[in-house]
């Protein structure tokens, strides 16, 4: 056990990342009224490379023209193999208004592609005189991305999330599949006959949850492709939140609710955690480290389990 402690990640909500490309400016009132905790405008793969100046120039007045209310608002730059990056965060900083709270760094491939970025912003909000630090969430999407996932993690204190990229992840791998995230039909273990599906999304999923619990950063999972597949989505939503998870991105409006269930512990969970911390308190009254609840045991690790989900339920109510 290290006697340090395990650093808190932001205490906001992040159940639902709500994308949108930076170049289709009628979405983007749309994007506000939705019920995502996170916009974010994207600039990079959603954008053909001949709007990439348009689109920056929306976003950027975006930034001051559209009101977000309490939404976290992040703009997805380009990548740091691009032509387009470093303008995408001169433009945003030095133009863009100070509701931005967060660039969100594709393709992150090492520390080093954080520091770079890290650079570049600090310089501009200081001669700027940029009141708001910007934050900084990466997505880990390539075969270098995952091998260095820990000291990505680490990178700065601007981080506060991480995401799995399942579309670009998979070429980066050279996985046999054009599917974004999900069951994937080829991935499967034969028992007697019968096809076991396996989740091949699960050890990157693993990999960024343990970096980012470890340096105090939200794990969030990316895409799912196919957004006319509603308990896909579910499905591949309930085991990200099952490993630790705290949120999935919406490439289409329709998938913000089901986020959004998904990632909001339901009454009974909450109920359930609450009656463990009770059952705990009266056990340590008793002078005891364990109890049974519901005929199972619970001990003092359950306290931190059941806070775990008392914490993210209030949080949501507060937000
Ligand atoms: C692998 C990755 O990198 S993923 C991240 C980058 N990708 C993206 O950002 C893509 C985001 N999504 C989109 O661009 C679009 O949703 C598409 C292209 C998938 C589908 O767009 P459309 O064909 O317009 O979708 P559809 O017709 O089903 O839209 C239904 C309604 O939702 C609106 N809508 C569509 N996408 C969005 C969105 N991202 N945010 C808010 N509203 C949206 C439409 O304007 C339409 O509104 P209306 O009913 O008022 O007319
Ligand atoms: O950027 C996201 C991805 O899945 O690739
Ligand atoms: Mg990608």
């Amino acid at each position: 056990m290290s006697f340090r402690l395990q650093p808190a990640p932001a205490a906001r909500p992040n159940r639902c990342q709500l994308f949108g490309p930076g170049s289709r400016v009628a979405l983007f009132e749309k994007m506000a009224a939705s019920a995502a905790d996170v916009i974010n405008l994207d600039l990079e793969d959603s954008v053909a490379p001949s709007d990439k100046d348009s689109a920056r120039n929306n976003v950027v007045a975006a930034t001051h023209d559209v009101d977000w209310g309490r939404k976290t608002l992040s703009v997805r730059i380009n990548g740091l193999d691009s032509p387009f990056w470093y303008r995408d965060v001169v433009d945003l900083l030095e133009r863009g208004s100070e509701r931005l709270d967060q660039i969100m760094i594709p393709k992150v491939g090492c520390a080093a592609d954080i520091y770079a970025v890290d650079a570049l912003v600090s310089s501009i909000e200081a001669a700027k005189g940029r009141q708001k630090r910007i934050n900084f969430e990466v997505i880990i999407e390539s075969a270098a991305g995952i091998s260095h996932v820990e000291e990505i993690a680490a990178a700065s204190p601007r981080m506060v999330a991480m995401s799995l990229g399942a579309a670009d992840f998979a070429a980066s791998m050279g996985m046999s599949t054009t599917g974004i995230g999900g069951t994937q039909e080829n991935y499967y273990m034969l028992h007697q006959g019968a096809q076991y599906w396996s989740d091949p999304w699960h050890w990157a999923q693993s990999a960024i949850v343990a970096a980012c619990r470890t340096h105090g950063v939200l794990p969030v999972d990316g895409p799912f492709g196919d957004f006319s597949d509603d308990e896909g989505f579910r499905a591949q939503a309930r085991r990200s939140a099952t490993l630790g998870m705290v949120g999935k991105w919406a490439i289409h409006p329709k998938q913000v609710a089901l986020a959004n269930e998904v990632f909001t512990p339901s009454e009974t969970a909450v109920l359930e955690a609450r009656e463990i911390l009770t059952a705990m308190e009266e056990a340590k009254a008793r002078g005891e480290g364990a109890t049974v609840y519901k005929g199972r045991l619970v001990d003092i690790a359950s306290i931190k389990q059941a806070e775990v989900i008392v914490r993210q339920s209030e949080m949501i109510a507060a937000a």
